[in-house]
């Protein structure tokens, strides 16, 4: 299999590795352990990578955050073609909506979707949000009415610090931010490794 063929021109890919640029950016990279929806290890290596503009933006939402006790905590920005095919072919009819179809590519793929949610610094732990990463039903929704008042609150914080700097949440997925640009990056299938 192959990515779509892209027509058109494109800015020259400049993927930033985001712990380079901010260290103080969490990472828990599960697609690069088997702790993930597809139960095996995806990544050779835990690391995440934006291009430039995303990864400027991510660190200035970062920045913002730290004077409420927050950072920022990444589970995937920039992933290769191939594992969005493997993760279409795993799941489920019922459940596509929470993975990108190959045909068209992920955000992901041009280096210009994020995954990440709030990280506690002074608890230090990861802030309980309505779902869990990855979650396949509806308590990933952006607008799930569900969970507690805190959850919720932590979510739409996310959220709203992550539109003021040129992000848009995906409906499904509380979790998962697109880029303003992201039809300016040409879809990648370059591995962590070569990367
Ligand atoms: C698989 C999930 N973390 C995700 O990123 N889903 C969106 C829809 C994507 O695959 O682009
Ligand atoms: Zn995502």
């Amino acid at each position: 299999a192959q990515p779509p063929r892209e027509t058109g021109s494109f800015r020259p890919t400049d993927l930033v590795e985001l712990t380079q640029l901010d260290p103080t950016i969490r990472l828990d990279i599960r697609y690069a352990t088997a702790q993930n929806f597809m139960g095996r290890v995806l990544y050779p290596q835990a690391r995440a990578f934006l291009q430039r503009p995303a990864a400027e933006a991510l660190a200035q939402v970062n920045a913002e955050l730290k004077p409420q006790g927050y950072c920022l905590l990444v589970f995937d920005g920039y992933r290769p073609w191939r594992i969005t095919k493997q993760m279409w072919d795993h799941t489920p009819a019922d459940k596509k909506e929470f993975v990108a179809d190959p045909r068209k590519g992920s955000r992901h793929n041009r280096g210009c979707a994020v995954d990440l949610s709030l990280w506690d610094i002074a608890a230090n732990h990861e802030v309980p949000m309505p779902g869990e990463y990855d979650e396949m039903s509806p308590r990933s929704y952006a607008a799930y009415a569900g969970g507690t008042p805190a959850q919720r609150a932590a979510r739409d914080l996310l959220r709203a610090r992550m539109e003021a700097h040129g992000f848009t949440v995906l409906p499904a997925e509380w979790w998962h931010f697109d880029f303003k640009d992201w039809k300016a990056y040409p879809i990648q299938d370059v591995p962590f490794e070569k990367l």
